[in-house]
């Protein structure tokens, strides 16, 4: 390969996921990164968005807003996800494209590479150019206890960054960004699937697990009890999250099971009660910026990982944690 095919120039593509209308963090995380590459255009799914959601993207750095209806039923069917993102990403001539590394979008990410024959990276924590302008990207292997630094070595790139990773932050002067309307290329079938029923779980009202800035995760020694969990999580503005003994027997739904074959998190503050932190787990979590672990048991793993650790029973600790969270906030 040639140094001219090798290049990744040409603007970054970042997929901006939104709830009720309104960018999540993790979008406002690979803005922040995007811009670092080249020239920043977002792609925005969905009803139009809102003069704030242009705002807010032009704040961080987007120049222009890809916008796709997608009204259609099977419109968030991951097949079609990457199908739109990749037409996107030919018709505006981005070699490079940025999406967060949540399970749905590793598979997303995953169809683009295909669709565009770009080389393909999951769960980076870090991307940046290389000497030559190619993409390179650091990633956490193996339960994150190796980092690996990667490069693209096609002339296209799709990077699934885990959410947390980095700081979002807005740029000096906030631009104007310009909004440009396309298709959605078609029903869902067209794809190769076809949307048969869609059933909502039942979801916490808390923040989105992946993106949170703090999580509190409960295992086995909640003993099926999460009230304690759940309520400590409130009153810190966090997620719920879970080890796979809690979601394997139904304490909780599997959307809040962290770790390997769960979602990976990197909140500024992560608690684990009543988990031990097997190496299944830790996988998910062990990005997180500070860690507190409260277990019963002076050896658990956890610990081991833990910035702070209480040795006790959680039906004791959690409720004074959250007494006394609540008492020094009134
Ligand atoms: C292929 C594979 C994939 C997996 N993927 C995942 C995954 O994605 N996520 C995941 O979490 N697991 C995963 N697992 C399972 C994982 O290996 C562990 O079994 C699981 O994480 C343990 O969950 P736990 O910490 O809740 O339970 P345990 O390991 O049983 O630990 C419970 C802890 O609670 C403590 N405790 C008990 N009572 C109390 C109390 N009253 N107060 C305070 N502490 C108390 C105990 O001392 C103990 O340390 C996977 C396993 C396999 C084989």
């Amino acid at each position: 390969m040639t140094p001219t095919e090798r290049t990744h120039a040409g603007p970054v593509l970042v997929l901006v996921d939104h709830r009720d209308g309104i960018v999540v963090d993790t979008a406002l995380e690979l803005l922040t990164v995007a811009r670092t590459l080249g020239t920043v255009h977002a792609l925005w799914r969905g009803d139009h968005p809102d003069d704030g959601a242009i705002r807010t993207l032009g704040a961080h750095g987007a120049e222009i807003v890809h916008h796709l209806a997608a009204p259609h039923a099977g419109a968030e069917l991951p097949a079609v996800v990457a199908h739109e993102l990749g037409g996107v990403a030919e018709s505006a001539l981005a070699n490079t494209v940025l999406l967060s590394s949540s399970t749905r979008h590793k598979e997303v990410a995953a169809r683009t590479a295909l669709t565009l024959g770009a080389g393909l990276v999951v769960d980076a924590v870090a991307v940046r150019r290389g000497a030559d302008a190619q993409i390179e990207a650091t990633v956490h292997a193996f339960a994150a206890t190796w980092a690996a630094r990667v490069e693209v070595a096609r002339p296209r790139a799709v990077i699934a960054m885990t959410a947390g990773a980095v700081t979002p932050s807005p740029v000096q002067e906030a631009l104007v960004p310009e909004v440009r309307p396309h298709d959605s290329g078609g029903a869902a079938d067209v794809h190769g699937v076809r949307l048969l029923e869609r059933t909502p779980r039942p979801t916490s009202h808390g923040p989105d697990l992946a993106s949170a800035r703090v999580v509190v995760a409960g295992g086995r020694g909640t003993e099926g009890d999460f009230s304690a969990v759940r309520e400590l999580a409130d009153v810190l503005g966090g997620a719920v999250g879970s080890t796979r003994v809690a979601t394997d027997e139904g304490w909780i739904g599997a959307e809040t099971q962290i770790g390997q074959t769960g979602v990976a998190v990197a909140p500024a503050l992560y608690i684990g009660a009543g988990v031990s932190g097997a190496v299944h787990h830790r996988s998910g979590m062990q990005s997180a910026g500070t860690i507190v672990a409260i277990n019963t048991d002076p050896e658990a793993p956890i610990f081991e990982l833990a910035d702070f650790g209480v040795v006790g029973d959680l039906s004791t600790v959690l409720p004074q944690l959250t007494a006394e969270l609540r008492r020094r906030r009134a």
